[in-house]
């Protein structure tokens, strides 16, 4: 199993440019069972999942072609209906099948995901919209088995904002018959991306971008061109291994737009930031001021920058009070910030993470995706040597961090 040894204490100085985004390309790939024309995707991340993706994707005769970062798909000839277990345990996102499949071959059978290290992740939302829309649904040895001869438009309200759940139901009711209003509708930005796709296909789309999106079902989608939107998670990772580590980094091929939250916190914790339309700059040089906020959905602090900035305040001066509200369990990484050194207590879904002056480097152990890379951030900044362990967490979601990070000067090498 592989592992990643870190000494830390290396300022980092120079350019990163960021990937296409994780949570965006999956979805994307996910459209492409909607057409039987081709859709051509660039900008797509070198990821474990968007593997993962593709084996499946493949499995059901989705035609992929795949150059670098460019990859065409083809649905004409679309045969097996069905997401299996093996799969769908591997990679939550693996239910994104499901509404795809249902709206154009009328059944889908998709295996129920299980819950993962962060949290019980139940799908109830994404079945009782498809129900919503006349879909019949069973749930049987593990499998959810949905069929609708033709799904028809409805309006759905969700009892929370769920982004999946958003980009499964918009899919599906991209082919229904006649007008869907999903309500209460998450707006990540990479909901909007995939929606800007499928406009790109043909679909019509009101209201992208709100909290409100107006459907009208189109009898079939066409081809199109889409590049997937800059991955503002991997940025905001980079930003704070620079925080934490000190010096200078230009991240390229990003957004600023669709981080402000975050860029407020990285200022309040002594960041310089500059930015011009595609990149952003971060100069750190002081010792980083502790900051607190409480994770909501877009536009407001992402959970899944949580984990990065704990690190983050693990070394700053003062105190920071994390609050997580989106997943129930999301402070795995808590315990093992505290083997480097960290002085964080948890109470109930709050975090009080007193900032120490110094974190020693100690072997240590990801327990999921973004606790992977608040332990490379804190390793980084620790004294001596850190070797984190399960690193397969980190490849599903960050494209080859190790060589971008090595690029600008840290001391960290990929072990077998
Ligand atoms: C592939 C992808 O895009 N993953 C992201 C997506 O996950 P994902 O789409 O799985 O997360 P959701 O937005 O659905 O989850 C938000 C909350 O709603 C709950 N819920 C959700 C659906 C449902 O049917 N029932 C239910 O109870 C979840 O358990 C969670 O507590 O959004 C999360 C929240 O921004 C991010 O952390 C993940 O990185
Ligand atoms: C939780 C995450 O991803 P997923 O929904 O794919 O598990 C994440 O990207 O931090």
């Amino acid at each position: 199993m592989d592992k990643l040894l870190i000494t830390g204490g290396k300022r980092l100085a120079g350019e990163i440019a960021i990937s296409g985004a994780k949570n965006a390309a999956l979805p994307i790939l996910c459209a492409g069972l909607l057409s039987a024309d081709t859709v051509q995707l660039s900008n797509v991340p070198h990821l474990q999942d968007v593997a993962t993706m593709l084996k499946l994707l493949r499995q059901m005769g989705l035609g992929i072609e795949q150059d670098g970062d460019r990859i065409a798909l083809n649905g004409g000839a679309i045969d097996k209906l069905e997401a299996p277990y093996e799969m769908v345990k591997t990679m939550r996102a693996s239910i994104l099948v499901l509404g795809p499949l249902l709206a154009r071959f009328g059944e889908a059978k998709v295996s129920l995901p299980g819950g993962c290290a962060i949290g019980s992740r139940p799908v109830d939302q994404h079945i009782k919209g498809l129900q919503a829309m006349g879909a019949e649904i069973t749930i049987e040895a593990g499998y959810i088995h949905a069929r609708a001869k033709k799904l028809k438009g409805a309006r759905i309200t969700t009892d929370m904002i769920t982004v999946t759940g958003t980009e499964n139901l918009l899919m599906a009711a991209t082919l229904a018959e006649g007008e869907t209003v999903l309500e209460n509708a998450a707006r990540e930005p990479e909901v909007t991306d995939l929606a800007n796709l499928l406009v790109a296909m043909g679909a019509k789309i009101d209201g992208v971008g709100t909290d409100r999106l107006v459907i009208q079902g189109v009898d079939r989608l066409h081809g199109a061109s889409h590049a997937v939107i800059a991955d503002r998670i991997e940025t905001g990772t980079f930003l704070c291994a620079v925080a934490a580590a000190g010096g200078d980094i230009t991240l390229t091929n990003t957004r600023a737009d669709i981080l402000d939250v975050v860029l407020e916190r990285l200022r309040e914790a002594g960041v310089i930031l500059t930015f011009g339309p595609d990149w952003i700059r971060a100069q750190m040089a002081a010792r980083p001021k502790a900051v607190s906020f409480r994770t909501t959905e877009y536009p407001g602090f992402p959970t899944d920058m949580q984990a990065q900035f704990m690190a983050l305040d693990s070394i700053a001066e003062g105190v920071g009070r994390i609050s997580e509200t989106i997943f129930e369990n999301r402070f795995m990484h808590v315990q093992e910030l505290n083997r480097l050194g960290a002085a964080i207590e948890i109470d109930g879904h709050t975090a009080l993470v007193k900032g120490v002056e110094k974190l020693v480097g100690a072997p240590v152990m990801a327990t999921d995706l973004r606790a992977s890379a608040s332990l490379v951030i804190a390793a980084l900044a620790a004294q001596g040597q850190t070797l984190v362990d399960r690193i397969y967490h980190l490849d599903r979601g960050y494209d080859r961090m190790e060589v971008k990070l090595s690029a600008v000067g840290a001391d960290i090498v990929r072990v077998k």
